[in-house]
């Protein structure tokens, strides 16, 4: 059966303005939500994706501490199981308590799946969320079909298209 979908359609283009407006949503979100005295102690961001909206929300909550945690589950549009290739510093994050957990987008969640593993009790945000993962995500922005491809402005460039009716 051939795609009847708009060219437009068929992914969920983001910019970046449109990124920063939504991950400082999310920020907005989280102010005040930690757990003492509405205070969170760390940002931990999902490499690689997670790197600039847990950069936006760590300006905006004036937090200054920030690590990573990197997961392995996508070749492209190919999933494979995903794999923890770099962990946080462990004395830092603990079992996660206080500490925001953020990445740009939740689809299956089995990324999720392997760092809620590694910190049961951290909070975790995403800017986007698909319904496959939503339950995994403490705080999200936008909820997108789970059909719809989310292509981030890293991955993309402005380039010339050619209008929906040829000349
Ligand atoms: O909920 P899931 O189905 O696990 O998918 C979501 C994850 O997939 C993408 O990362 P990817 O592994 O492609 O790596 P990247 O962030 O380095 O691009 C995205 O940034 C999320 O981290
Ligand atoms: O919709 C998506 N967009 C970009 N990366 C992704 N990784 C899993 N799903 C997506
Ligand atoms: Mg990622």
């Amino acid at each position: 059966m051939t795609d009847q979908r708009l060219p437009h359609e068929k992914g969920f283009h983001v910019s970046w303005d449109q990124l920063h407006r939504d991950a400082r949503a999310l920020a907005w979100r989280l102010d005040g939500q930690g757990p003492e005295n509405g205070e969170w102690k760390a940002v931990v961001a999902i490499t690689r994706g997670g790197m600039a909206p847990a950069m936006i929300v760590a300006r905006e909550l004036d937090i200054r501490t920030v690590d990573t945690i990197s997961v392995k589950s996508y070749n492209h549009q190919a999933q494979s199981e995903p794999v923890i290739i770099k962990s946080p510093d462990m004395d830092l994050v603990g079992d996660g308590t206080g500490v925001l957990i953020v990445d740009d987008l939740v689809d299956t969640g089995r990324t999720l799946d392997v760092v809620i593993k590694a910190m049961p009790k951290a909070h975790i945000a995403t800017v986007y969320a698909k319904p496959m993962g939503r339950d995994r995500v403490n705080s999200y922005v936008t909820e997108v079909s789970q059909d719809t491809w989310i292509f981030f402005p890293w991955d993309m460039a402005l380039q010339y298209v050619e209008p929906y009716r040829g000349t």
